[in-house]
């Protein structure tokens, strides 16, 4: 892939990763041309009563990036750095991850400019049902199925679901439109769980792959949000010692390993891992890429892994929580010192694959046990990882691999509908 040191635009990025994939397999120049573009973006405004009296306007987007395989599917992001090309980029990414896991789907993704923190939860209702009603005209069950992503949540879905029904339902509650859903409302067991422990999974395989056991390898996580904590938390789980965590305030270290339930306890009361008395010590957020482990999990945004701290890296396997987490051009910094990457299409593919599980059991009104869903998605993603390693093995990196795998699954809807 050719790697311009500067490109930091997430959709650029994106197209620079198909357009790889799309060179080694030979494929035909349509399908470039198809997939590098998404097929709809819907720019919204949404007013919002403020609770002093106020008005004020944000700025959201869907972005339905391809619609060949079957609906569109993808989270909604609350953010202030939300661009278009970001929305863009995540939706692009979404088509591709939905293709590695062989779901009936293509990829979309949303966004709202804005720094939630800085809402009342009134604010944050009104905000929600104000960007669901905007994009009503162009989701649904069969259509686009909205989910979380950063800053979102099972409660921001209910309040979709509740305003999309009011507008779409006429009396129906129509559940199976966002996933993301708490339990009590229509959601699945372990999805919550799900992308952190698809995480921990990829990790483990890459493990294995390498010859190694997941008991006594160091793993080190960046962002502890939803993907991250859960990441940290199955990583225990499944043997490793989680020895550095980061959020956007500090990096915790201890080198016997951190009490990841203690601390995602302290995180649930405080809305930082800042201050928790079970580290050794709490360092700067970017002294996380500097810690000595075998596992690396950047769990937080776009661009964290760049030329400018790659070389700190000194990890035998990156596993890819966040979308798009590295850049081209640190990526192949990374790829040279010999890290195997577990790309981002396959490490987080966990959340969207249970929220499909989720979708498969609204339609259904039929609802699995925990066991049996966290069951399914380690069948799958095992599949696809052994899968993509097999396309690796014939001479390429990871994330190609899993781009060329992909890309066949979402080309061959777009010939058979006469596409191209
Ligand atoms: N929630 C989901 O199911 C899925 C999320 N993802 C991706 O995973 C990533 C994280 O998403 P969530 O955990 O849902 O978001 P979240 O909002 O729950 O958590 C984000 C975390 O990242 C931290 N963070 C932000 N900037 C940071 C920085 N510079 N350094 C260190 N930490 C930083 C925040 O403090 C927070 O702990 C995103 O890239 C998202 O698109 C991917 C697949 C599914
Ligand atoms: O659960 C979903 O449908 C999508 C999750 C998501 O936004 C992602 O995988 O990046």
């Amino acid at each position: 892939m050719p790697t311009n040191e500067k490109e930091r635009n997430p959709f650029k990025i994106a197209q620079m990763q198909l357009k790889a994939a799309c060179d080694a397999l030979g494929e035909d120049e349509s399908v470039y041309l198809l997939l590098s573009e998404p097929e709809r973006v819907l720019k919204v405004s949404i007013p919002v009563k403020m609770d002093d009296g106020s008005s004020k306007m944000f700025t959201g987007y869907r972005v339905q990036h391809n619609d060949a395989p079957g609906p569109c599917k993808g989270g909604v992001r609350f953010h202030p750095n939300v661009t278009e090309d970001e929305v863009k980029a995540l939706a692009t990414w979404m088509t591709f991850k939905c293709g590695v896991m062989n779901l009936p789907y293509g990829g979309a993704k949303g966004g709202v400019v804005v720094d939630p923190n800085e809402l009342s939860q009134g604010e944050l209702e009104r905000l929600a049902r104000g960007y669901a009603k905007a994009i009503t005209p162009i989701i649904g069950e069969r259509r686009d199925i909205p989910a979380p992503d950063v800053n979102t949540n099972g409660q921001i879905m209910v309040w979709m679901t509740d305003e999309y029904s009011k507008l779409r339902g006429v009396g129906q509650t129509l559940m199976a439109t966002f996933t993301g859903k708490p339990v009590e409302f229509g959601g699945c067991h372990a999805r919550r769980e799900a992308t952190g422990y698809g995480v921990a999974l990829m990790a483990k395989e890459a493990v294995k792959y390498k010859g190694l056991e997941m008991k006594g390898q160091r793993s080190v996580v960046q962002g502890f949000g939803n993907v991250g904590s859960y990441a940290a938390l199955y990583l225990e789980e499944l043997g490793s010692k989680v020895i550095a965590v980061s959020d956007v305030n500090c990096c915790l270290y201890h080198p016997d390993g951190l009490d990841i339930k203690a601390l995602m306890k302290h995180t649930e009361q405080n809305k930082t891992i800042k201050g928790f008395a079970g580290a050794a010590k709490e360092m700067d957020r970017e002294d996380v890429f500097k810690v000595e482990c075998d596992i690396f999990a950047p769990c937080a945004l776009e661009n964290a892994i760049t030329v400018d701290n790659a070389d700190d890296i000194k990890a035998k396997i990156i596993c890819e929580g966040a979308n798009g987490p590295t850049t081209p051009a640190a990526e192949k910094v990374l790829l040279d010192k010999g890290i195997f990457i577990v790309p981002d299409i396959l490490a987080n593919a966990g959340g969207v694959t249970v929220s499909y599980f989720e979708w498969v059991q609204n339609l259904h009104s039929f609802y699995w046990t925990f066991d049996e869903v966290q069951q399914k998605q380690e069948a799958k993603m095992i599949d696809s990882f052994n899968q993509i390693v097999e396309i690796m093995e014939k001479g390429y990196d990871m994330r190609t691999a899993a781009y060329m795998f992909s890309i066949k699954r979402i080309a061959t809807p777009m010939r058979l509908r006469g596409w191209f």
